[in-house]
């Protein structure tokens, strides 16, 4: 008797004693979002990182003790209605009209000066000049009114229906239909896709994140934002909002100037263990001519890789800057591989012709481009549809 009872008492203290442990476990797994080993040579002292969770969810309402470093202040308490951002497919096509307007001089002049009766010197001159104000570029521009030149020679008299295609047809050309534009951000085994958003200051970088994150959303996407952007004090909060209004959390530091390649493995880590299909990362605006914040961006890469590829790395470029952008694109992609371009302020100039010069000198493809401010303002980029928008 005595015997089953000792043995009662074992049973008991065990499962007290596994109990206790399991809930010390639990605890420090909840509160492992602070990474402190090495990540590179010149890392400074981890700073805490706060993962903003999902609005609306009752993680985030109600904040478990001991876990208060997982939610920020003003995410606990409110649940946030979740916008359903509008679907990808088609929006160039809604947004057609902003690229006619700003580059009618373009379209619209190309059409009437192929159209003259006679088409002499001067107006071949006013051709080339149109091209180039465009932005399309020496060379190519060059070569385009060689080609216009040897195609209105065999044309002889022509209907503006014919110049009109003959034109679309060069334009589609140069714009080159045949590059491969499709963002990777497929999952891979078991590790999401990451994509970095990178750029000088000030081209649409966080804005960019949050309408793409929204374009992701809208296929179904599970989505994390990273704000590797600890310069400017408000790009965190800005990117947190954005995620916030389509339900994505945000990975960010509440430490001012902290680590950004801190933060991008913070937010990685975060993507695999809450398996979600892609991880975005905004960085900090940087010029191009400030060697140690290239060797910070090549930095957050290295660090990133450090648990899985980086998939895309999306080159910001304002449009408004013109030839200026491929500059910067020559020396980001010294730094980091840049797999694609997203242009944005399409809306606001007639330099449309930058997406030619742009992907004819780096060989990369203009994937995605803004045109307005608007949360879907930004629109998968198609050749024949661009060059229809500004022919029309
Ligand atoms: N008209 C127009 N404005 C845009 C577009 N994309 C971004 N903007 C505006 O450009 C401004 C700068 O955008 P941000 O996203 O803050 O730029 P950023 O590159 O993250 O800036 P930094 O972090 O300072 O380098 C904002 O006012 C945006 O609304 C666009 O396609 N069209």
């Amino acid at each position: 008797m005595n015997d089953t009872w000792l043995l009662i008492l074992y049973i008991v203290v065990g499962i007290a004693v596994i109990g206790s442990l399991l809930m010390v476990f639990l605890r420090t797994s909840r509160n492992r979002t602070k990474y402190t080993d090495t990540r590179d040579a010149n890392d400074p002292a981890p700073g805490g990182t706060l993962l903003e969770d999902r609005p609306g969810t009752t993680a985030e309402t109600t904040p478990t003790p001991g876990s208060e470093d997982l939610l920020t202040p003003e995410s606990a308490g409110e649940a946030v209605s979740i916008e359903r951002p509008e679907p990808p497919a088609g929006r160039l096509q809604r947004l057609r009209a902003r690229l006619a307007r700003s580059n009618n001089s373009l379209g619209k002049g190309l059409l009437a000066l192929l159209s003259s009766d006679k088409i002499d010197e001067s107006v071949w001159d006013e051709i080339e000049e149109t091209l180039l104000l465009a932005d399309i570029g020496t060379e190519p521009t060059m070569q385009l009114v060689d080609t216009l030149r040897e195609r209105v020679k065999v044309m002889g008299s022509r209907t503006q229906d014919e110049v009109r295609a003959m034109l679309r047809e060069e334009l589609v050309r140069l714009v080159d239909p045949g590059m491969d534009r499709s963002l990777a951000v497929e999952r891979h085994g078991e590790l999401p896709a990451v994509v970095m958003v990178v750029g000088v200051n000030g081209v649409g970088k966080t804005t960019t994140v949050g309408k793409l994150a929204r374009v992701l959303v809208a296929e179904d996407k599970d989505v994390l934002l990273g704000a590797a952007d600890t310069f400017r004090a408000a790009a965190a909060e800005q990117l947190a909002t954005w995620g916030a209004r389509v339900g994505v959390p945000t990975v960010k530091s509440d430490v001012d100037g902290a680590d950004p390649a801190s933060v991008a493995f913070e937010a990685v880590k975060a993507g695999i263990e809450q398996e979600v299909d892609v991880v975005m990362i905004d960085t900090a605006g940087r010029l191009q001519n400030k060697v140690g914040l290239m060797d910070e961006l090549g930095k957050v890469k290295r660090v990133i890789e450090k648990q899985t590829q980086v998939d895309e790395v999306l080159l910001v470029l304002d449009a408004t800057t013109g030839q200026n952008g491929l500059n910067q694109a020559k020396v980001f992609s010294e730094v980091v591989n840049i797999t694609g371009i997203v242009l944005t302020k399409l809306d606001g100039t007639a330099k449309g012709g930058i997406v030619v010069a742009i992907q004819k000198s780096m060989g990369v493809p203009v994937k995605l481009i803004g045109l307005g401010e608007g949360a879907d303002d930004l629109a998968p980029f198609d050749a024949e549809q661009f060059v229809d928008a500004i022919l029309n």
